[in-house]
């Protein structure tokens, strides 16, 4: 196993077409990619395919956004957008494990037109954007960084599928159709003064919910418990993405692809303002939460067996049964407490996250 978090270039994924058969070179990818995803569950991805003016239109226009007077920001709070959790996280939204984050946030997803047929569902709805005059060119950037993330998702998914030693296709058919679920957050850590005995974080220790993130970071501040156990730096490479797996990626494939624990420290009063990018890219709604067939695999060995059900002890879910949109369901309704809920009790301990509770429309009505 690579003693940092491995760096991959993933350029043969994108160098044939969907249709024809996996070349030596994206099978040969594929297999570091997965080699990574299951000793690590972090990694690193170059010559991804997403423009390099696209990520720097982002943080422009993220550094645009959060310079804004508040009461402008505000005009976006989540709060107005009801089910779709969209629009502005203010200082001290959110948490986790019961304490304060240090970060502010605007959250997007794709733009669901008035015949979307999950309109009206949580995390599905329209967006909050500043207007054109308060941050030109927002609203295209982030729609075209949605969309170019989703194919590098899409590709990162088709490889662990091969690496899996399933066809390419065969996990975004099970996963991804129609449409993978995306949530994608632009946060902004301020530097913090120190206080003496306490260690404040930008975002506390906790593992992500779901299939996979894809992050970018503009500077340090990210760390990850490696699998030997320690704290690791997770180091700002230019023009590179994070790709981690989530709990129940973890869970799907038996514990073959580790969720691991990751949280980020606030930039110290010397340093600037942190940016980054946290894209969760998700199952479809109404995927089904079935762990997959691998018997063509050989087992996992009785240390790593020990290993997956510790980290599932500490997780999230109850037992896996169901779809995709029970578990978020549950997972938001922190955020919606009046939103009816799914059938079955999913989670364990829905999230270790706090937040700012969102009304539905019916029930501000
Ligand atoms: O800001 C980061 O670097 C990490 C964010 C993160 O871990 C999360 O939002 O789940
Ligand atoms: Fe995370």
């Amino acid at each position: 196993m690579s003693k940092s978090i491995p760096v991959i270039d993933v350029s043969a994924l994108f160098a044939s077409s969907d249709s024809s058969p996996p070349s030596p070179e994206a099978l040969a990818t594929a297999k570091e990619l997965y080699n990574a995803a299951s000793s690590w569950g972090f990694l690193q991805l170059i010559n991804h395919n997403v423009p390099a003016s696209l990520q720097s239109e982002l943080l422009k226009a993220s550094e645009a956004f959060f310079a804004l007077p508040e009461a402008d920001k505000l005009a976006l709070d989540v709060r107005n957008g009801g089910l779709a959790w969209r629009g502005y996280m203010p200082l001290g939204g959110e948490g986790t494990r019961g304490r304060v984050d240090h970060k502010e946030g605007i959250y997007f997803g794709p733009e669901h037109g008035a015949d979307h047929p999950l309109l009206g569902m949580p995390l599905h709805g329209k967006n909050q954007f500043p207007s054109q005059e308060q941050v030109p060119g927002m609203r295209k950037t982030v729609l075209e960084y949605i969309a170019e993330v989703t194919k590098l998702g899409t590709a990162v998914v088709a490889a662990l599928s091969l690496g899996l030693g399933l066809e390419a296709g065969h996990l975004k058919g099970k996963w991804l159709e129609p449409e993978p679920v995306a949530l994608f957050r632009c946060f902004k850590y301020a530097p913090l003064e120190p206080v003496e005995g306490e260690q404040a974080f930008g975002i506390g220790e906790h593992s992500d919910f779901g299939l996979l993130t894809i992050l970018k970071q503009t500077s340090p501040g990210l760390q990850v418990k490696s699998p030997s156990g320690e704290w690791v730096d997770v180091p700002v490479l230019d023009n590179a993405f994070i790709v981690n797996v989530g709990d129940m990626l973890d869970q799907l494939t038996g514990g073959r692809l580790p969720s691991r624990f990751h949280r980020v420290l606030p930039p110290s009063p010397s340093a600037g303002a942190r940016f980054s990018f946290p894209f969760f890219f998700d199952f479809a709604w109404t995927a089904e939460m079935k762990v997959l067939d691998l018997s063509h695999l050989p087992p996992l060995t009785s240390e790593e067996t020990a290993e997956a059900e510790a980290r599932w002890a500490l997780g999230k879910f109850r037992k896996l049964q169901g779809q995709w949109w029970q578990y978020l369901a549950k997972k938001v309704q922190k955020v919606f407490p009046d939103l009816a809920l799914p059938d079955f009790e999913a989670n364990e301990a829905p999230s270790t996250r706090f937040t700012r509770p969102v009304l539905t429309a019916a029930a501000a009505a």
